[in-house]
């Protein structure tokens, strides 16, 4: 469980995380919604640690990281897995190298087990061995997505973070990549938290969802909730969809019935 106290991200003069307190739990797929630059991945990056929040509190299990020495910190990376943005994988290392890069930074294992750790994740985001030695540059956007993950769970993670994870992919590859993030939380029993501004993956497994907006926590719940909520800006995030505009208008005649 991630727990969030208060949390505040200034920039000299312009403050984008404004006190920003909420729970992440484990075993869950936790998403943080909103529109573009309602400060999600500077969040993202607070948790993480790639930037130093200005004040409040990020309980990791209940330890405080906001006040970890760097030692710490670093002990702590060994306990994390990111998805970045876009993939990020090294372009001039293979497929099986990419994956294996996190076990030689963090584990003591030798290389026929970093190795073999490194197949067996690869196995299991569905990549078949053909891919293991090609370059990033040779497999398909969705594959390296796969690769991405790989990379992520390899170390066996208690925290599994992922930055937009379906940009750039097709509807079908995003549900995909959405499922296979969701079984891995289940299987590694992760605290994972997803930033997207897509609102299929918030439907397939938005399991807590909280919404930003201008650096504020504006709403929160989950995707059955969602679709009825009556936050504005939430309202316009969800229903910039003509799809969901119809759900929302049966749902919420559903609701009226069952009132009456
Ligand atoms: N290093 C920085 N210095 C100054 N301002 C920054 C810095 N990083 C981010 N910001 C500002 O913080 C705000 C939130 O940015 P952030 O990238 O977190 O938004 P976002 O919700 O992730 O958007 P998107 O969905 O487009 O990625 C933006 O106004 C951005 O310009």
């Amino acid at each position: 469980m991630i727990e969030v106290k208060n949390l505040k991200k200034q920039f000299e003069d312009i403050e984008v995380l404004k006190g920003i307190s909420t729970v992440f739990e484990t075993g869950k797929t936790n998403l943080i919604i909103g529109q573009s630059g309602s400060g999600k991945t500077v969040f993202l990056k607070c948790l993480t640690g790639l930037i130093t929040p200005t004040s409040g509190e990020i309980l990791f299990d209940g330890r405080d990281t906001t006040k970890f020495s760097y030692e710490e910190r670093q002990a702590l990376r060994g306990e994390i897995g990111t998805v970045f943005q876009g993939s990020a994988l090294f372009d001039s290392m293979t497929v099986l190298e990419n994956v294996r890069f996190p076990l030689e930074m963090f584990s003591n294992l030798n290389m026929k087990e970093m190795n073999d750790r490194s197949e067996e994740v690869l196995t299991r985001v569905n990549l078949t061995p053909e891919s293991f030695k090609k370059f990033p540059s040779e497999i398909s956007g969705g594959m390296q997505k796969r690769v991405a993950i790989a990379r992520a769970i390899v170390n066996k993670p208690k925290y599994l973070f992922a930055d937009e994870p379906n940009s750039g992919l097709d509807p079908k590859t995003s549900m995909v990549i959405d499922q296979l993030l969701h079984e891995l939380t289940v299987e590694y029993n992760t605290t994972t938290i997803i930033n997207t501004h897509d609102m299929n993956s918030v439907m397939e497994i938005g399991e807590t969802i909280i919404f930003l907006k201008n650096g504020i926590l504006e709403w929160s719940g989950d995707k059955n909730e969602i679709l009825t909520a009556d936050n504005e800006a939430v309202i316009d995030f969800v229903y910039s969809s003509k799809l969901f505009t119809k759900l929302r208008e049966v749902l919420l005649e559903e609701k009226a019935n069952l009132k009456k």
